[in-house]
């Protein structure tokens, strides 16, 4: 299984693609006196990959993930995308998060309407109603456009979530438990959307899971945290299966038992012992 944190490409590439985030020797302190949550974390992203952080609660992947959107600042290291440093939230970056923090009195288009309008200020009434109107449609939800988020289910307003991060057409999308809430099979429609829409958009896309089954649909690339305090990125794991894969199919193809047994494994057994022997 390969297991390279200085090759961060992915399986089945011929050319080096573009690297669009650098993250250097971050690392992460809330309190003074109070342990690092993480630390000596460092990994590129490159342009159209789908990448997903995994690891136990409390090993700070939302820390993580909220320095890359801006949010918080890191103790040490630091981010920088497309050749920037990472100081504030910005519209380059498009976040999903667990709740659907969807505005509530407005209708999913004026939801997705607002953030085009917010990238594009000077647009025409009619071109940013067209452009959520698209985006939209691109998740399924064509139909429910002029609903509010409580007339709307779980999934779908997760899906007006997601139509409305890629109506700002983020350089990177940035995903923390996007799914967590939703029930099994909505997860399992959404997902393969997702994977779909990702692949026609070349979006890159770093996410946050739980699950592990979830992470080898959609990422090109694992990265798993051992456990904290202190931290670390202990692996950085290419999916050998292909982009082409489905939650239907992914079974069969060669290579995914040994896959899932090593994520799992490390899950259950490999994230503790990286603090005491990192070679394991
Ligand atoms: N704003 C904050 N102020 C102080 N401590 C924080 C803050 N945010 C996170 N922490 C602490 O940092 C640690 C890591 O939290 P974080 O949410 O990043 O972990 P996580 O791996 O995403 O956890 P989970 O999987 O449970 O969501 C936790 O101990 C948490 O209490």
């Amino acid at each position: 299984m390969p297991n390279d944190l200085s090759a961060s490409a992915p399986l089945h590439r011929t050319t080096e693609p573009r690297v669009l985030v650098r993250v250097s020797d971050m690392g992460k302190q809330y309190r003074q006196n109070s342990p690092m949550v993480f630390e000596n974390v460092s990994f590129d992203i490159h342009q159209g990959d789908f990448v997903c952080l995994i690891g136990h609660s409390g090993c700070g992947k939302s820390s993580i993930l909220n320095i890359l959107a801006g949010l918080e600042q890191p103790t040490t290291g630091g981010v920088i995308i497309d050749g920037r440093e990472v100081t504030r939230p910005g519209l380059d970056r498009g976040v999903v998060f667990q709740g659907h923090a969807l505005l509530p009195w407005m209708t999913a288009l004026q939801n997705v309407a607002f953030a085009v309008r917010a990238r594009e200020p000077a647009a025409s009434r009619h071109a940013v109603r067209e452009k959520a109107e698209h985006y939209l449609a691109m998740v399924g939800l064509a139909k429910a456009m002029h609903k509010k988020p409580f007339e709307l289910s779980g999934g779908m307003r997760q899906r007006v979530g997601i139509a409305r991060a890629f109506s700002t057409q983020p350089r990177l999308l940035l995903m923390d438990e996007p799914f967590g809430a939703l029930d099994a099979l909505t997860r399992g429609l959404i997902q393969e959307e997702l994977l779909r829409i990702c692949t026609e958009t070349r979006q890159t896309v770093f996410m946050i899971t739980h699950d592990v089954d979830e992470a080898i649909l959609l990422a090109d690339r694992v990265l798993l945290m051992s456990n904290g305090p202190s931290a670390k990125l202990a692996e950085d794991v290419a999916n050998p299966l292909p982009r082409s894969r489905t939650r239907e199919r992914m079974h069969h193809e060669s290579g995914f038992y040994e896959f899932r047994n090593h994520l799992v494994d490390f899950l259950v057994r490999r994230s503790a012992l990286v603090q005491s022997d990192p070679n394991l």
